[in-house]
C-alpha cells in the first residue's frame, strides 16, 4: 500500500468510534430543554431515542467503509463510459446538520482491462459518502475519488444537483435554489470531448 493510499484511507474513514446510542439521545434530550421544550411531556418521551437511532441511520457512512461498495468488479471488456444518472441523493451538511438532497451522476470510463463493477455499487458508494456530515464539493470528490482508487478507470465523472435545506428553511430562505457541484478525473478531464460526451448525456432532460 503506497502512502498516498495510506493517506486516502484515513480521509476516508470516519473517526473508528462506533456510534454511541446512549450519549446521543442524551445529547437530544438536552437540545431539547436548550430549545425550551419539556422532554418528560408524552409526545417526547420516545424523542431522544428514536432521533438517536435516526442519527445511526442518517450517519451509517460513519461506520463503514464506502470504498468496499467498490470491491466486486468483472472484466467486461467494455472500453466506453458507464454513466448512471439520476441516483437520489440525501446529504446533511455539516454547517446546520439538515439535510441537502437531489441526485447524483456517476459515470465512468473503464481501464485498459475494461473493469467494471455492479450499477448498483456506484449508487451505494454514493450513498454511504452522503450518510456523513459533508458539504456537497466534498462529496462530489470523494466519490470521484473512490472511482479512481478501486476501479483504476481512464476516466471519472460525478455531478451532483442538490438543495440545501438550510438555504430553504432558515437563514438566505430561498427554497428552490439547486447547487450543481461536479469532479472530473483522468481522461474525463483531460479530454474536452470526452467530458463534453459525459456532461451532455448527464444534462440531457
Ligand atoms: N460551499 C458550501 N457551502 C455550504 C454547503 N452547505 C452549507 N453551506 C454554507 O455554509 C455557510 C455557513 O456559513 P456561516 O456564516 O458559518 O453560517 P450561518 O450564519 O448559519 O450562515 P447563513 O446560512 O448564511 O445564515 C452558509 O453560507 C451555507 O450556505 C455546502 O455543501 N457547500
Ligand atoms: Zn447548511
Amino acid at each position: 500500500m503506497s502512502v498516498n493510499d495510506v493517506a486516502s484511507e484515513l480521509v476516508s474513514l470516519g473517526t473508528g468510534r462506533p456510534f454511541d446510542q446512549a450519549r446521543a439521545e442524551a445529547a437530544v434530550r438536552e437540545l431539547l430543554i436548550a430549545v425550551g421544550e419539556d422532554p418528560e411531556r408524552p409526545g417526547l418521551l420516545d424523542t431522544p431515542a428514536r432521533v438517536a437511532r435516526s442519527y445511526k441511520e442518517i450517519f451509517a457512512g460513519l461506520y463503514s467503509e464506502p470504498d468496499d461498495a467498490l470491491n466486486t468488479t468483472f472484466d467486461e471488456g467494455h472500453q466506453e463510459l458507464v454513466l448512471v444518472r439520476d441516483i437520489p441523493m440525501f446529504s446533511t451538511c455539516e454547517h446546520h446538520l439538515v439535510s441537502f438532497h437531489g441526485v447524483a451522476h456517476v459515470g465512468y470510463i473503464p481501464g485498459k482491462s475494461g473493469k467494471v463493477t455492479g450499477l448498483s455499487k456506484l449508487a451505494r458508494v454514493v450513498d454511504l459518502y452522503a450518510k456523513r456530515p459533508q458539504v456537497q464539493e466534498r462529496l462530489t470528490s470523494q466519490i470521484a475519488d473512490a472511482l479512481m482508487r478501486k476501479l483504476d478507470p481512464r476516466g471519472a465523472i460525478v455531478v451532483i444537483e442538490a438543495e440545501h435545506l438550510c438555504m430553504a428553511m432558515r437563514g438566505i430562505r430561498k427554497p428552490g435554489a439547486s447547487t450543481t457541484t461536479s469532479a472530473v478525473r483522468g481522461l474525463l478531464q483531460s479530454s474536452a470531448a470526452s467530458r463534453s460526451e459525459a456532461l451532455d448525456l448527464i444534462l440531457r432532460k
